[in-house]
């Protein structure tokens, strides 16, 4: 256990009748971006306050690089934590914010900070009380991101970032894995995840449904194809990465592509296809569809 960056065993998390958190099994290995992914409301929060020693379990037990979550003062030594609500001391400005956090955190490097500001965009000028919500979450990301702690928490930490700062955070994510750091990262954005973590676990109403890496992720792409055709309808069925194929209305047919397109494209030239719609659901979409059937069995 003490070789994880982060590990949870068994740990659950019951409010009154619901179970916000229902035994989790997990470990952070040293230097991994993990993303934990779940819907709203999947229990993403109160996994990190129990791993955080912030709440304490109904059951089960935490530990930061070896340390029980619950001794806080010695498990922050270790960590860097932006969460997802961040309050700022509304008088003080960013940069003196800045400056209180380096003091007390677990070590900052103060020019790699500097250079975030700017990176960021971020007026450490003004008082924090006149900060958006982007900001606020800015200053928490640069406060994180500037220190040398081993492992960085971050919970929903892009929620109020536009595309740009977007592409600075996983920039900045990328580099503290280049420095050896572990990340975990809470999020709902499947390609948020996808482009900057190395493993991936999958939250449900309170359960750890899968672990799996992004390239696991990948394989499960599928294109969903409309076509609109006069005349006879096209025969799909036994063609090589077709599934799922169904009548959609009048002189419609609708279908899955799980592989290369040549096969099906060439039944659909036997007949008078008008017209040919392909959306590619969002990878959030495949990955809970799928987890999803996969839990329900
Ligand atoms: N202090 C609390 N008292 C009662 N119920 C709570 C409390 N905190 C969380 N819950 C409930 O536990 C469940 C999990 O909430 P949690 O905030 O952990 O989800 P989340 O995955 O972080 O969601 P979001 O993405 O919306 O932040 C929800 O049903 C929530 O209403």
């Amino acid at each position: 256990m003490t070789d994880s960056a982060l590990c949870a065993v068994q740990l659950t998390k019951r409010y009154g009748r619901l179970t916000a958190l229902d035994a989790l099994d997990l470990d952070v290995l040293p230097g991994e971006v993990f993303g934990f992914l779940g819907p709203n409301g999947a229990g993403k929060s109160t996994t990190i306050r129990l791993l955080l020693g912030l709440a304490r379990p109904t059951a089960g037990r935490a530990e930061v690089f070896g340390v029980d979550a619950a001794d806080v003062a010695r498990a922050h030594g270790h960590l860097a934590y932006v969460p997802a609500d961040v309050a700022l001391w509304p008088q003080l400005t960013g940069a003196e914010i800045l400056h209180l956090q380096a003091r007390t955190g677990p070590g900052t490097d103060v020019a790699y900070r500097d250079e975030l500001v700017e990176r960021f965009a971020l007026d450490v000028s003004k008082p924090a009380r006149t900060y958006s919500t982007g900001n606020r979450q800015k200053v928490a990301l640069v406060a994180a991101f500037a220190t040398r702690a081993p492992l960085l928490v971050l919970d929903e930490p892009t929620s109020g970032l536009d595309p740009l700062m977007e592409h600075e955070f996983r920039t900045a994510v990328r580099q503290a894995r280049d420095r050896g750091q572990t990340v975990f990262l809470s999020s709902h954005q499947l390609a948020e995840v996808e482009a900057v973590c190395d493993r991936v676990g999958i939250l449900r109403a309170g359960r750890l449904v899968e672990v799996a890496t992004i390239s696991d992720l990948r394989g499960l792409r599928r294109s969903e194809v409309t076509i609109s055709y006069t005349g006879t309808a096209p025969d799909l069925t036994m063609i090589p990465g077709v599934a799922a194929v169904q009548p959609a209305g009048d002189g419609q047919l609708q279908f899955t592509l799980t592989a290369a397109p040549a096969p099906a494209l060439r039944a659909l030239a036997a007949v008078d296809v008008t017209a040919l719609a392909v959306r590619e659901p969002s990878l959030e979409e495949i990955f809970l569809d799928y987890y999803g059937e996969q839990a329900s069995r």
